[in-house]
């Protein structure tokens, strides 16, 4: 899996995405993210990447230009246009069941956005889909993409360790995750439930569906109905 992200800030990017689990899987060979830097595509010698609104109104719009340039740095060559998203808090929001359907796609292209956002012809002619990570607004889509990068690359083979746990992982078949505990059995008095302890592995598996159930009718009644819509 290929992440270009075209982004004013490309060493936000090296910083994170060579630490953890996402740098691990990028030296694997299985995951690889380029930061481009859109600032390099300008053709004026103070690097301008943004302007004044037409119509006015406050703060200023990212150009096209430097964008459509760096877009094409990226896919020439290419025998087929990679999937555009753009980090948007317009877009719709990213769920793990968007996450396994992205995981599949071999090269995806993020879009970052910044000041009060982009030129609208950049969406129009560029863009396939806008995603948002949440409804709430961010200086830029920065963290919006390393989220996807994250939550999309975790999902692909070999990338995680412990691949086994997925199926039963919480918000993968839509409810949310059990309980966890590990040593000591009892912490400062604090016991570990007993069945956790008592090595009948089909009433663990009776009980973690339980407490998942349990915790998910009470913290997500949403999430809840969804499941039982789905039963
Ligand atoms: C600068 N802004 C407001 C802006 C305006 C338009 C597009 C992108 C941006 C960048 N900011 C973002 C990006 C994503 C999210 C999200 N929820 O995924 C929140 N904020």
């Amino acid at each position: 899996m290929k992440f270009d992200v075209l982004t004013l800030f490309p060493e936000t990017f090296e910083l994170v995405m060579k630490e953890s689990i996402i740098g691990r899987a990028q030296e694997k060979g299985l995951v690889e993210v380029n930061a481009i830097d859109i600032r390099d595509y300008t053709k004026d010698k103070h690097r301008k990447v943004d302007d004044y609104p037409f119509g006015g109104g406050s703060g200023m719009v990212m150009m096209c230009q430097p964008v459509f340039d760096a877009f094409r740095a990226v896919t020439q060559g290419l025998d087929t246009k990679p999937r555009v998203i753009f980090m948007s808090p317009q877009g719709r929001v990213l769920t793990q069941k968007m996450a396994v359907e992205l995981s599949k796609e071999e090269h995806l292209i993020l879009l970052c956005g910044h000041y009060e956002g982009i030129d609208e012809r950049i969406i129009e002619e560029l863009v396939d889909e806008e995603i948002s990570i949440g409804d709430y607004v961010l200086t830029g889509g920065e963290l919006p993409a390393m989220v996807l990068i994250d939550c999309v690359s975790r999902l692909i083979p070999g990338v995680l360790s412990s691949e086994g746990s997925f199926s039963d992982e919480s918000h993968f078949n839509g409810l949310l995750e059990y309980p966890q505990y590990t040593r000591p059995a009892e912490y400062e008095g604090r016991p570990v439930p007993e069945i956790l302890l008592s090595g009948h592995h089909a009433n663990i598996q009776k009980w973690r569906a339980e407490q998942s159930l349990e915790r998910t009718r009470k913290k997500r009644p949403d999430l809840y109905e969804e499941y039982l819509k789905g039963k």
